[in-house]
C-alpha cells in the first residue's frame, strides 16, 4: 500500500536513479492497454476521458498500444492547458500519429458516442477536493453510459489517500493502478496493479524524492516548523552546541541547550543563535529530571546525548528522563546504552554507530544489505526506530527499512554524528521517525559531499552545519 505523497517521493527518486517519469508514464499506459485488451477484443470501440494531468497521459499513451482497437480521445480542455510537460509531449505524439482526437472546451458538447469501453482518466492521485466542472459533468456522462469502464490509477473523484467522494465519482469497472496499491483501492475485488518499471532502489534508498515532505508552509511562522532542545554537555562542550546549530541549520526556529552551568557559558560563546540554560553543577544528574521534562514539555523534539559522557549518575537521569517523556526525541552518544533497558512511551530515533550499536547490544554485520536485515530486526527487538551510521546508514522502525548512501570518508571527522542529531531532530519535529531520520542521514551526507572538494579530507564537522541549508534546499541536483 502506498499513500499519494510516498508515491510521489518514489517517483522522483526513480527519476534521480536513471528511470525519468516519461517511461514509467510508457508503461503505465501499456498497463491500460492490457487492461483494455481483457475486457474487449480486437475491434471493440474505446473512449477515452482524460484531464489535463499526467491521469490524462497514460492515457494518451494507451492509445499508441492499441492501434487495432477504435478509439477516440477525448481530452477536457484546451491542448495548451495540458499541465505536465510528459502528459503533452503523450498528446503531440497523438496528433503527430494521426489518431482520433478531440479536445471537449465545453463539457456540455462531451458525445462519447456508444462505446464498449470508457477509459477514465480525468483525474488521478493529483485531485483536491470535489470534482470540479467540466470534469463532474464528464464524470456523470460516463456513469450514465452503458460502458464497461476502466479507471487508470484511481476512479476519478475517490481520494487516494483516504477512498473519500467528496463530490461525483466515477464508477469503475476495473481499476488499473500503478506500481502498490493505493488505500482508496483496499477493499476492491476489480483492481490490477501494474509493475511500471520503478526499482527497488527508488523505494530503499533515500533521494531527492525524500525532500518533497519538507515543502515549509509559507504561511509558517517562527515556532511552526520546530523547536529544538539539546540536553547535552558536561564533560564536552563542542558536541552539544553542533547538535542546536545543525537543528537551526536544518530548519528548525529555535534551538534550546540544557546544559550543565559548568560549560554554559563556553557551549553560548560558540553562537548566539543558541538558547542557553544551565543546570546546576558539571554533569547531568537524576536531580535535573523535573526540570528538563518541563523544558522538554515546551519543544517538538530532543537531542539526548551529546557531550553527556558515560558517568553512572548520568545514564541514570538519561534513563529516568526516558521513563517519563512522552515526546519525540533523537537519543546518541553515550544516551543510547541506556535505551534498551528502558521503558518509555517516547518517540526516539537512536543514532548509534556500528560500535555504539553492538554497545546496545545490537548486531553486526560487514555487508550493508545484511546489516539492514539485521537492523530492522533489532529496531522490531528494542521497539525503537534506529538510524545506523556507517558508508551506507541504515534506518529501520522494524517495519519500513530505508538505506542512506550519501557521505564520504572525510565524514569520520569528529562531531560529524552531533550534526546528523541535530539535523535529524530538526526533522523529527516535523516528519515520522523514520522519514526524519532518511532526510537527516541524506542532508547530513549531502553536506558533506558539498564541501568535501573545498575541504578533501580536512573538512569539520562545522563545515556540514553551513552546508545543511545547501543540501536540504539547494536544489534538484543530487
Ligand atoms: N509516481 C507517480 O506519481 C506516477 C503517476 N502517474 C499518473 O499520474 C497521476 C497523477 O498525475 P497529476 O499529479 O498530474 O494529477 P492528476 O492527473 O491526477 O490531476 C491533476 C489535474 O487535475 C486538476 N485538479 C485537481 N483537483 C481538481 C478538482 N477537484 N477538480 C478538477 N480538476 C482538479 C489539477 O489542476 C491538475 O490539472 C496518477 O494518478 C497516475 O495516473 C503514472 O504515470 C505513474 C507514476
Ligand atoms: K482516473
Amino acid at each position: 500500500m502506498i499513500r499519494s505523497d510516498r508515491m510521489a517521493a518514489v517517483d522522483r527518486n526513480a527519476e534521480a536513479f536513471g528511470v525519468p517519469r516519461k517511461q514509467l508514464m510508457e508503461s503505465s499506459g501499456n498497463a491500460i492497454a492490457r487492461a483494455v485488451r481483457d475486457i474487449a477484443g480486437p475491434g471493440a470501440s474505446v473512449a477515452v476521458v482524460a484531464g489535463r494531468g499526467n491521469n490524462g497521459g497514460d492515457a494518451f499513451v494507451a492509445a499508441r498500444f492499441l492501434d487495432d482497437y477504435d478509439f477516440t480521445v477525448h481530452l477536457l480542455g484546451r491542448p495548451e492547458s495540458i499541465n505536465s510537460t510528459i502528459s503533452r509531449e503523450n498528446w503531440d505524439a497523438l496528433q503527430t500519429g494521426d489518431y482520433d482526437t478531440e479536445a471537449v472546451t465545453d463539457s456540455r458538447t462531451l458525445d462519447l458516442g456508444d462505446p464498449d469501453v470508457v477509459v477514465d482518466a480525468l483525474l488521478g492521485t493529483g485531485v483536491s477536493g470535489a470534482p470540479r466542472e467540466p470534469e463532474a459533468s464528464a464524470i456523470e456522462a460516463i456513469n450514465d453510459s452503458d460502458a464497461l469502464v476502466v479507471a487508470v490509477d484511481v476512479p476519478s473523484g475517490v481520494d487516494a489517500d483516504t477512498g473519500e467522494t467528496p463530490g461525483v465519482a466515477i464508477d469503475a469497472d476495473r481499476v488499473v493502478t500503478f506500481h502498490d496499491l493505493k488505500p482508496a483501492l483496499a477493499d476492491r475485488e476489480d483492481v490490477t496493479v501494474a509493475d511500471i518499471g520503478i526499482p527497488d532502489a527508488a523505494e530503499l534508498f533515500v533521494g531527492p524524492g525524500d525532500l518533497l515532505g519538507l515543502e515549509r508552509d509559507p504561511r509558517g511562522h517562527k515556532g511552526d516548523f520546530g523547536r529544538v532542545l539539546v540536553i547535552g554537555g558536561g564533560p564536552y562542550t563542542g558536541a552539544p552546541a553542533l547538535s542546536a546549530q545543525a537543528a537551526l541549520r536544518a530548519g528548525a526556529d529555535l534551538a534550546f541547550l540544557a546544559v550543565p552551568d559548568g560549560v554554559a557559558d563556553a557551549v553560548q560563546g560558540y553562537s548566539e543563535n543558541l538558547i542557553v540554560d544551565g543546570l546546576v553543577g558539571t554533569r547531568l544528574v537524576p536531580e535535573h529530571v523535573p526540570e528538563l521534562l518541563e523544558r522538554a514539555s515546551d519543544v517538538d523534539a530532543v537531542v539526548l546525548g551529546p557531550g553527556l559522557g558515560d558517568a553512572d549518575t548520568t545514564l541514570d537521569a538519561v534513563a529516568d528522563f526516558l521513563a517519563e517523556f512522552q515526546g519525540r526525541a533523537v537519543v546518541d552518544a553515550d544516551a543510547l546504552q541506556v535505551v534498551p533497558d528502558v521503558d518509555t512511551d517516547a518517540t526516539l530515533v537512536c543514532t548509534p554507530h556500528q560500535g555504539e550499536l553492538q554497545a546496545m547490544g545490537g548486531p553486526s554485520a560487514e555487508d550493508w544489505r545484511e546489516r539492514a536485515d539485521a537492523v530492522e530486526a533489532f529496531a522490531a527487538d528494542i521497539g525503537h526506530p534506529l538510524l545506523v551510521k556507517g558508508a551506507h546508514d541504515v534506518v529501520s522502525d522494524g517495519e519500513t527499512t530505508r538505506v542512506n548512501r550519501t557521505g564520504n570518508p572525510g565524514m569520520t571527522v569528529g562531531g560529524t554524528g552531533d550534526v546528523l542529531a541535530g539535523a535529524t531532530a530538526a526533522m523529527l519535529s516535523a516528519l515520522d521517525p523514520v522519514s526524519a531520520a532518511s532526510v537527516g542521514a541524506y542532508a547530513n551526507g549531502t553536506a558533506g559531499d558539498l564541501v568535501v572538494d573545498d575541504h578533501g579530507y580536512g573538512l569539520l564537522a562545522t563545515d556540514l552545519v553551513d552546508a545543511l541549508p545547501d543540501a536540504l534546499w539547494g536544489g534538484e541536483d543530487e
